[in-house]
C-alpha cells in the first residue's frame, strides 16, 4: 500500500506517530477507503495501561496522525490533486479530543476510521473512531491546521 505518509518529504517524517525515518514511533499508515480514511495499527505489549488494555496515550496519538494525514489527503482530494503535486499541504494539530467510551483490548488489530466534517481555510476538522474488533473504544476530533511557513519560531 502506499500510504498519505508515505508522500511526507524526509526531513518531516520523523514524527513518532507517524514518521517512516523514526524506529521508536508508530510508524502508521492511512490510506483511502471510500469517503473514509483508514488506519490499522497492531499494539505491542509494551503500550499496555491496565494489564491486558491499552494505554490512552497511544490511542490519542493514533488518532492524532491519523488525523492530520488524513486532513492532508483532503484537502489534495478536494484539489484534485496527487499528494506528490506542488504546493504542499502539511497539516499540524490545533486540537485533539478524545473520548475513551470502552477499555482498548492490547491484542487485537486497531482500525481507526476518519470522516472529513469541514475544511475551511487552512483548518481541516476531522472526526475519527477507533474499533477493536467489533466494539468502537474511542472516537475523536482534531482540527488540524496548516504548518505555517515560520512553525517553531
Ligand atoms: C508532513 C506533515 C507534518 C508531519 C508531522 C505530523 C504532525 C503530527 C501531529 C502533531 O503532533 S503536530 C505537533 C503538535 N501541534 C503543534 O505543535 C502545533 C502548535 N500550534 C501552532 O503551531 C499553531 O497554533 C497552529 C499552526 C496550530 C495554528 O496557528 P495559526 O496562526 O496557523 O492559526 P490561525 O490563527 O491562522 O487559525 C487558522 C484556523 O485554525 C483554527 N485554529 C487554530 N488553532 C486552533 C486550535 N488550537 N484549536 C482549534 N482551532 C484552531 C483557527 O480558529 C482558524 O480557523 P477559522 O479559519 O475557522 O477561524
Amino acid at each position: 500500500m502506499y500510504a498519505f505518509q508515505d508522500h511526507y518529504p524526509e526531513n518531516l517524517s520523523h514524527c513518532y506517530g507517524c514518521g517512516s525515518q523514526n524506529p521508536h514511533g508508530h510508524q502508521i499508515k492511512t490510506e483511502w477507503e471510500g469517503d473514509e480514511t483508514v488506519t490499522r495499527f497492531r499494539p505491542e505489549p509494551f503500550h499496555t495501561s491496565v494489564p491486558g488494555f491499552a494505554y490512552g496515550g497511544l490511542i490519542a496519538s493514533l488518532i492524532d496522525c491519523h488525523s492530520t494525514a488524513s486532513a492532508a489527503a483532503a484537502m489534495y482530494r478536494q484539489e484534485g490533486r496527487s499528494m506528490d503535486s506542488l504546493p504542499a499541504f502539511r497539516f499540524v494539530t490545533g486540537s485533539l479530543h478524545v473520548d475513551f467510551l470502552k477499555p482498548t483490548p492490547i491484542d487485537a488489530e486497531l482500525v481507526i476510521r476518519g470522516q472529513v466534517k469541514e475544511i475551511k481555510g487552512r483548518k481541516v476538522v476531522i472526526e475519527s473512531q477507533v474499533w477493536a474488533r467489533t466494539v468502537m473504544t474511542a472516537k475523536g476530533v482534531v482540527v488540524a491546521v496548516q504548518m505555517p511557513e515560520n512553525f517553531g519560531t
